[in-house]
Order: structure tokens, then sequence, then C-alpha cells
């Protein structure tokens, strides 16, 4: 009966503060309401009650049904990945003794509106680099996001994230935060189940960006350039751009961290590549002078701030047969991260004919749009997960052995275009440093003559020719 008593008085309360809230203190104080307020303390108690009966009604089987569901595709993982102890035990039938499995015990299915999380409690008897090596076996059955994380002795949980939002619209705020949380040198890709992905390129230097057309590579690159562009200086951060189906990079023409012009021929990347191998060189040299063994430590000992570098080149395939290009991409995946320097590659597929395995294994950061078929995306992730994306802007990083699903925000190309004006009109009339050393003088280079200049050139070489051979040359 008490707990009755409570329950009304909780209903009655409820019921007051909401006529409050409708009807404002002082008029409901004010007037000799007794009967119509009981009247309407009755109607709104039974609709609460009715709204909360109907409630639990719909969504207790929904609850009972996913936690089942749940628990019984976890069992599957268990059996599919053997993670359990098999044991002994007398039938009590026929008195035999009989094998029987002990899997880990379920202490808790928790599903929350963007993650669901189940902890584990492995059986005695049982190791735990066991189940950490099957960790495979769970992403196969809740999808390549699940996640295995090892709490403390004996405990797991296995989370496994609700799929993202299918548009995010962009914000540089968002993109920020994140750059700055990974504190190094970043790249902002997105927004995953349990907040943004970024990667530190001082951790893992060079990033392949795959997936058909149509599915968001362009839209990504837009994000990492954008993101970068607003967040770091032409002093901070230079970039080398090559377009080779001369749609991606147009509007960074004229941005003062690019260098140079946008390459859009074999020839002009070949010669791109080029100078960036020779920034390299150079970076090296003076490294080695300064006894640095990276950026960082050369910032450190000489007190001078050098650019970060990015060569972001699109359908990379498109290089197929430049071997000195090759040569140089497969140069700066090795030794490009100690000097600051890095690559974004981008590409529609990955199989042998179109990505060279050299310079896949190189690029330790991949992301992975909708892919052509299970085979490239298995090539790329290690999973089939990308040639099922259904999902514009989504996307699969993998980094390591972590892969997190990610949906890149939106951003279109007017308002990417409105941001790369405002850029180019922060730093208009700003002097960048050069990446290279200027010539030196005392070494010849080749010049350009002026009319006159070449006309007494030739003038002169005509006399020299003219001149008596001396009679010892002719012998
Ligand atoms: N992050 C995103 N969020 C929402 N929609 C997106 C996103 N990225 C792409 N889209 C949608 O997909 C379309 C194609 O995107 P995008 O141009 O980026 O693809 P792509 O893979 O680069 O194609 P292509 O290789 O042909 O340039 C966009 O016009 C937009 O409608």
């Amino acid at each position: 009966m008490n707990v009755l008593r409570l329950f009304d008085d909780y209903l009655q309360d409820l019921a007051r503060n909401l006529l409050i809230d409708l009807l404002g203190g002082s008029i409901l104080g004010g007037l000799p309401t007794y009967r119509l307020a009981d009247g309407l303390y009755l109607l709104i108690k039974t609709i609460t009650l009715a709204y909360g009966a109907a409630y639990t009604a719909l969504k207790a089987p929904g609850w009972i049904s996913d936690k089942a569901k749940v628990k019984e595709m976890l069992v599957r993982a268990f059996i599919e990945a053997g993670v359990y102890v098999e044991k002994q035990r007398k039938d009590w039938g026929d008195g035999k003794m009989k094998p029987y499995r002990v899997f880990p015990t379920i202490e808790r299915v928790a599903i929350a509106a963007n993650c669901t999380t189940i902890n584990l409690r492995l059986p005695i008897g049982m190791e735990p680099d066991l189940i950490e090596r099957k960790a495979w076996v769970f992403q196969r059955v809740f999808g390549p996001t699940a996640e295995l994380v090892n709490d403390r002795a004996g405990r797991f949980r296995l989370l496994i994230p609700k799929t993202l939002p299918a548009k995010i619209p962009y914000s540089l705020e968002t993109a920020q935060a994140a750059l700055q949380r990974t504190g190094g040198f970043a790249l902002y890709i997105g927004e995953a189940y349990n907040g943004s992905v970024a990667v530190d390129l001082k951790q893992a230097p060079h990033v392949g960006l795959v997936g058909v057309t149509g599915w968001g590579k362009s839209t990504a690159l837009r994000v990492i350039l954008n993101t970068w562009l607003q967040v770091y200086g032409p002093d901070r951060l230079r970039l080398f751009l090559a377009d080779l189906k001369m749609t991606e990079f147009g509007l960074y023409r004229g941005v003062p961290h690019v260098e140079g012009a946008i390459a859009v021929r074999r020839a002009e990347v070949v010669a791109m590549l080029a100078e960036v191998h020779e920034v390299l060189l150079y970076r090296q040299e003076m490294f080695h002078q300064a006894g640095a063994v990276d950026l960082d430590e050369y910032e450190e000992l000489t007190g001078e701030r050098l650019p970060y570098v990015a060569v972001c080149i699109d359908e990379v395939a498109s290089l197929e047969g430049e071997s000195a290009a090759h040569d140089i991409l497969e140069e700066i995946g090795q030794l490009g991260r100690s000097f600051g320097i890095f690559l974004i590659l981008s590409q529609q597929r990955v199989d042998r004919e179109v990505m060279d395995g050299k310079l896949k294994n190189n690029l330790n950061v991949r992301i992975a749009y909708r892919m052509s078929d299970d085979m490239n995306s298995k090539m790329f992730l290690g999973t089939a997960a990308a040639s099922g994306i259904d999902t514009k802007g989504r996307c699969y990083v993998k980094q390591a052995t972590d892969t997190v699903e990610v949906q890149t925000p939106w951003l279109s190309p007017k308002e990417a275009r409105a941001q790369v004006e405002d850029i180019k009109r922060r730093y208009a009339g700003v002097a960048k440093a050069p990446l290279l050393p200027p010539i030196n003088p005392n070494i010849p280079q080749p010049v350009e003559l002026n009319d006159e200049e070449s006309a007494d050139l030739r003038e002169l070489l005509t006399a020299l020719m003219q001149e008596e051979v001396p009679p010892h040359a002719s012998a």
C-alpha cells in the first residue's frame, strides 16, 4: 500500500509541476481551482500512466530480444573462434564422462544510442591471449569496427558501434579540436561513433585514400586540405598538389601554401616529385649538419621552424611506368616522416595492376570509401567491409590494426571555395621562406640572354672559331 501511495504522490507532484509549467504559478495559485485542478490532476495522471504502459509494452520485447540477439551472436562467435574451455562431467543418464564447453560469462549487455557494450569475464583456465588473438572473429560477426578492450585481469569489453549519421555538416571548430587533441601534425578525417577521428602524421606519415568514383573521395580531400589551410599558415605547411584528372585541386590555385603550379600532366608530376626529392635531400643535409634525427629535434637544436610538406596526388595510378616518380615516392615513403614530408595518395582501386605493392605498403593510414569489390577492400583494409558501404562520405580508416568507421563531414565545393578565398586574403602579401636555398652564385648557372647579348655572344664565338689554330694543336 505504501508503495502505491508513494507512486501516487510522485504522480501528483509530476502533474502539479506540469500544470504550473503550462499555466503559470500565479494563475494556478491565485484562482479557486480546487475542483478544476483535481480533475486536471486525474486527467494528467491517467495520460502519464497510459503513456508509460504503452511505452513499456512496445519497447520491452525489443529490449529483451535485442539483448538476446546480441548474446546469441556472441556465443556463435565464441564457437567459431574456439573461445571456450573444454571440461568433462559425468552424464546423469548413463553415468559416463562427457565433454562440455565453458564460454566466457556475458556479464552485461548495454545497448545505447551509439554503441553496444558487452562485458565479458573469462572462465577459469582460459588465457587472455586466446580471446585477444581471435578478436577478428568478433569483427566478422559484429562488423569491422567492433573493438575488444582488455579491461583488467580476466575482464574484457566488446564495443559494437551503431551506425553513424548519413550526413554531418563540416565544422572547422570540430576539425581543429580533433587536430589539437593529437598533439602532433594531424590530418582530420571525420566523425566516428565515439568522437572525431584525426591521425597524427608524425606517427603514421603516409595516407592512402581509395574508393570508386562518386562516393566521397573528392569531398574528403577538400575536408583535409581546407582544414589544414585554415589551421596552419604557409610558415608551417607547404603543399605539392598533383591532379591528373584535372578536376580536383583547381580551387587551390594561387593559395600561398601551394608550391609552384598544380601538376596536371605526367611530366609535370615527375618534375614536381623531383623538386620534393630535392627538399628531402636538402633537409637530410641540414639535419645531418645539426646532428638532428628528425624535424622536431632539428627545431629544438637550431630554433629554426620548418614547414611540414604534404604531397597530394590524385589518381596516382596514372603515374604507371614513370619509374623515376615511383622511386621518389618510395623514398619519401621510407624517409619522409623524419624530414616532415608526408604523402596523401588517392586512387580508385588498389589491385596489383594499378597500385604498386611497395607503394601500398608504405601507406600506413588507409582510408577506404566504397570499393569496387571484396578483393580490393581486402587487399587494402584486410576486410571486405568497404565494398558494402552504402552511404556517401562513409569510410573505414585503418591505422596499424585498428579499423574505425567514419563519416566524412560534408563540405560543398562552394563553401570550400569561399574558405579558400578567405585564406588567400589572409595571407596576401605575406612573404614565405623558400623550401630550398637560393642558388650558389659561385657555381655557373644557365642564364637567359636578351637579343643584344645573344648577338654579342654569337659574334664572340665566331671570332674565336676563326682564330688561327696554334701549330702544336694540329699535330
Ligand atoms: N561526406 C559526404 N557527406 C554527404 N554526401 C557526400 C559526402 N561526400 C560525397 N557526398 C555526395 O556524393 C557526391 C560525390 O562525392 P565526391 O565528388 O566527393 O565523390 P568522389 O568519390 O570523389 O567522386 P569522383 O571520383 O568522381 O570525383 C557528392 O556530390 C555528394 O552528393
